[in-house]
């Protein structure tokens, strides 16, 4: 410690004073300057200053000591006894009296040195002994003052950590309040600048006040006006409304009115039917008289033939009869003659008698083939005539059949018109009740309870409201004991058959053969240029979890007649009306192709061999065809390297439908849910094409059988089914993604962010058709499911797909005239 240390006595005797305080050199000097070999009196003298020292600094210690021996008392100061040390035996070198006198001389003031220095060792014992007595003393002092010092320190500690934290909230309160100093400064300073702008703008302000105040007056005046218009405004609402009113009563008329046409129609293709019966008749009738008019002619000219061989003959009768007249004549004379002159002989005349005789009988016979010939030739004059009578009947006969078939023809070109006619409109009423239901409808089916999904439940999941009672729109599903309730546009309970389910989309299916977008044909300079307007869409797919009916739904039973799906029985309505419409001069083109979308990975349904759609399975190395989807700058879609097969009718159909149903090429698998479900998309595509003489049609049906909707956990799917489950949930979430931005209207529909919905896009977009179908199962271990699935159609049912045409009917005045 070093108040301990302080007080040790000095190590050199020489150099410190017993109290370990250093005596300053000049001060030693002082003490000891006076003192040499002095007498008591300077002894005496240096004690007291010794003392003086001691009582000052509490010192035993002292340079100088009083020595006393007898009465001989010496002083002696350091440096004397250095000198004494140091003291050489001087004189000559043979005086040793002298030496030896001077050897003793020292020798006296050693011993008394000596002396001096063991009174000065025995003071400095006794000063040690004092001084460890209060050494101790000091010690205990000092333990005392330490734990003093150390409780004093561990208070001024806490004081000094209590400052510390007042000194650190302190700090914080100034930092805190510095910087709201530093924010009131710059507030201040914002303050300033924005009341110096305020006061600008105040200035500015009444400026503008003032130009306000006169636009106020002018405003008040165009208020006034406004009001006015305003009015009128609520006047052109009030009509717009009774507008729209009457444009309902027009659809509900129009549709009165497309039933009577419906009706006309029927009507007239009965009037037309018979009107070609009799026509047809008609043309019978005009062959066999044209015939009988040929075969009249034809006997006109043996007739004729006749009547000029017979004239050809009595021609040569009469001149026969003329020249054997003149014969006779001659002879006559001849024989008067020679009667006259030469008097023949008897016989010479009577020869001349009997050949006059025979000439005669020649000339009544040749007068009696005359007037035969004359008789026949009356009779075939009197032919000749009934055949001219006969052929002018005909001909005016003909005539009239041929005004008659004029006029048929005439009545026929009105009706077919009229039928045309009749059928834009019922095929624009038709779109229009299309559109007022919605571009994008959806249909909900419940499956019935199967033997395999075990005994019913005595309380069902699925139930249907009481005040829904007749319009069967509405659907509850109770979860849990909640209850969640849907409205479709229409709800089938499990007793629907599927005949049930057709009659409610046969139209949708009418609607794509009908094709409303025609491709017209415009004028320029009398020739008639084709404007393409595009395909009409129309997309029908099944959405729900596995097992819950969708392939029953839109492919059924293909080979009965009572279950056979949507598919089918679609098929089969389009190729009986393309038939039943040739017959008014149109010329239906079908063209079929089929894909499935497994593992986001294209499969031509159609392909001649399994492995060229596989795309995943090389063929001798050679990896498999890579089908892709394109757009075409019309909007239609393509995919490359597709089999498109020509149909004609559903007979093909139903070979095609055999060749990629599901018990052939189609990926099928079993899951916990489904004993053959469909482990991909299945996507029909039928290809319409329309062309009468003036007009071309297009239209697309797609029909779509999308695979099971489960979840992961319910599938129990492992290994590539896995695989499969992960990418049908992909592109279902995608398609999910699309209707919902449909729904929102966003700017950005991601169409491609799966091949679904990348193919579906001409179907999701623009003014096409779709009808989505959300089949849902029966049982309560499903209600999960079929809350979601029922979730998502019925934010399907919220989308609003294009522009709907009657809007922009309404907008426009002039349209809002053609429409109504
Ligand atoms: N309305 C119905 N009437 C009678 N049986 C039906 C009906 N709907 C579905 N089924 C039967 O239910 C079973 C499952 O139906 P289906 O295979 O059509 O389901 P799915 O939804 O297509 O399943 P996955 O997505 O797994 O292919 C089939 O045996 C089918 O015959």
């Amino acid at each position: 410690m070093a108040t301990r240390n302080q007080n040790r006595p000095p190590k050199s005797p020489f150099h410190k004073k017993d109290g370990g305080e250093e005596i300053p050199f000049d001060k030693r000097r002082r003490i000891a300057g006076g003192t040499r070999l002095a007498g008591p009196t300077a002894a005496s003298r240096a004690r007291q200053v010794l003392s003086a020292v001691n009582s000052n600094n509490q010192d035993t210690a002292s340079d100088t000591a009083s020595v006393a021996e007898g009465s001989e008392h010496v002083e002696f100061t350091w440096e004397d006894v250095d000198a004494l040390l140091n003291e050489k035996i001087k004189g000559k070198k043979f005086d040793l009296k002298g030496k030896l006198e001077q050897i003793s001389e020292s020798n006296k003031k050693l011993r008394l040195c000596i002396k001096w220095l063991q009174g000065k060792v025995h003071n400095l014992n006794q000063e040690q002994e004092k001084l460890r007595n209060s050494l101790d003393e000091s010690e205990k002092k000092c333990s005392e003052i330490e734990i003093g010092r150390k409780n004093k320190e561990d208070e001024l500690n806490t004081i000094v950590g209590e400052l510390r934290h007042i000194i650190t909230s302190l700090e914080e309160k100034l930092a805190k309040e510095e910087s709201e100093k530093l924010d009131a400064i710059e507030c201040y300073n914002r303050e300033k600048e924005a009341r110096v702008a305020a006061e600008a703008l105040i200035a500015s302000l009444s400026q503008e006040l003032e130009k306000t105040r006169q636009e106020k007056m002018t405003a008040d005046q165009k208020v006034v006006s406004v009001n006015d218009m305003y009015k009128r405004l609520q006047e052109y609402n009030t009509s717009l409304q009774q507008y729209n009113s009457r444009l309902q009563t027009d659809l509900a008329t129009a549709n009165a009115t497309l039933q009577r046409v419906e009706k006309e129609k029927s009507t007239i293709v009965e009037n037309l039917g018979t009107l070609r019966g009799h026509y047809a008749s008609l043309q019978d009738q005009l062959t066999s008289s044209r015939a009988s008019q040929d075969e009249a002619v034809k006997q006109k000219e043996t007739f004729m033939n006749e009547a000029n061989r017979l004239r050809g003959e009595l021609q040569q009768v009469r001149e026969d009869r003329d020249r054997l007249h003149s014969q006779m004549k001659l002879l006559t004379a001849d024989i008067e003659k020679h009667k006259e002159s030469t008097g023949k002989s008897v016989a010479e005349l009577d020869n001349m008698m009997i050949k006059s005789n025979a000439l005669e009988e020649t000339c009544a016979s040749q007068r009696e083939q005359l007037r035969i010939l004359q008789h026949q030739l009356a009779a075939a004059n009197e032919k000749l005539k009934m055949a001219d009578l006969s052929v002018s009947e005909t001909k005016t006969e003909y005539e009239e059949k041929k005004q008659e078939i004029c006029q048929l023809r005439k009545r026929l070109a009105d009706a077919e018109l009229q039928i045309n006619e009749k059928e834009m409109l019922r095929r624009k009423l038709h779109n229009t009740i299309l559109e007022l239901k919605g571009n994008i409808r959806v249909f909900c089916r419940v499956r019935p309870l199967l033997p395999e999904d075990g005994c019913a439940s005595d309380f069902p999941v699925i139930s249907y409201p009481a005040s829904d009672e007749g319009h069967e729109q509405g659907i509850d599903l109770t979860q849990s004991g909640q209850k969640y309730a849907f409205t479709f546009d229409k709800v089938f309970t499990h007793e629907a058959s599927q005949t049930d389910v057709f009659s409610e989309i046969s139209e949708l299916v009418q609607s794509a053969l009908d094709g409303y977008k025609f491709l017209k044909f415009r004028i320029l300079y009398l020739s008639m240029i084709p404007v393409y307007c595009g395909a009409d869409h129309v997309c029908i797919f099944a959405y729900g979890q596995t097992g819950s009916g969708k392939t029953y739904t839109m492919m059924g039973r293909p080979q009965s007649i009572d279950q056979k799906g949507l598919i089918p029985r679609s098929l089969e309505q389009i190729f009986e009306t393309s038939q039943r419409l040739s017959a008014q001069g149109w010329k239906y083109k079908m063209q079929a192709s089929v894909l499935e979308i497994y593992n986001e990975t294209i499969r031509d349904l159609l392909a001649p061999n399994r492995t060229s759609w596989d795309a995943t399975r090389p063929e001798n190395g050679v990896p498999g065809k890579q089908y892709a989807i394109k757009h075409d700058a019309n909007g239609e879609t393509y995919v490359s390297d597709l089999t498109i097969v020509d149909v004609c009718s559903s007979k093909e159909v139903v070979g095609l439908k055999i060749k990629c149903g599901r018990a052939s090429n189609r990926s099928v698998g079993k899951t916990q849910m489904n004993e053959q479900s469909s482990r991909s998309h299945f996507v029909f595509t039928l290809r319409i094409t329309a062309v009468n003489a003036t007009t071309e049609k297009h239209g697309v049906l797609n029909l779509i059988d999308l695979a099971g909707s489960e979840r992961l956990s319910k599938s129990g799917s492992t290994g590539d089914q896995l695989k499969e489950t992960q990418a049908i949930n992909k592109s279902l979430s995608c398609l999910a993604d699309v209707i919902f931005a449909l729904a929102k209207k966003d700017n950005h529909v991601p169409f491609r962010n799966s091949k679904l919905t990348y193919l579906l896009q001409p179907c999701l977009s623009g003014d096409s058709k779709t009808l989505m179908f959300v089949n849902l199962s029966p049982e309560p271990s499903s209600v999960n499911e079929s809350l979601c699935s029922l979730r998502f159609a019925a934010r399907v049912n919220t989308c609003q797909i294009g522009v709907p045409r009657r809007q922009t009917a309404i907008r426009s005045a002039d349209s809002r005239l053609s429409i109504g």
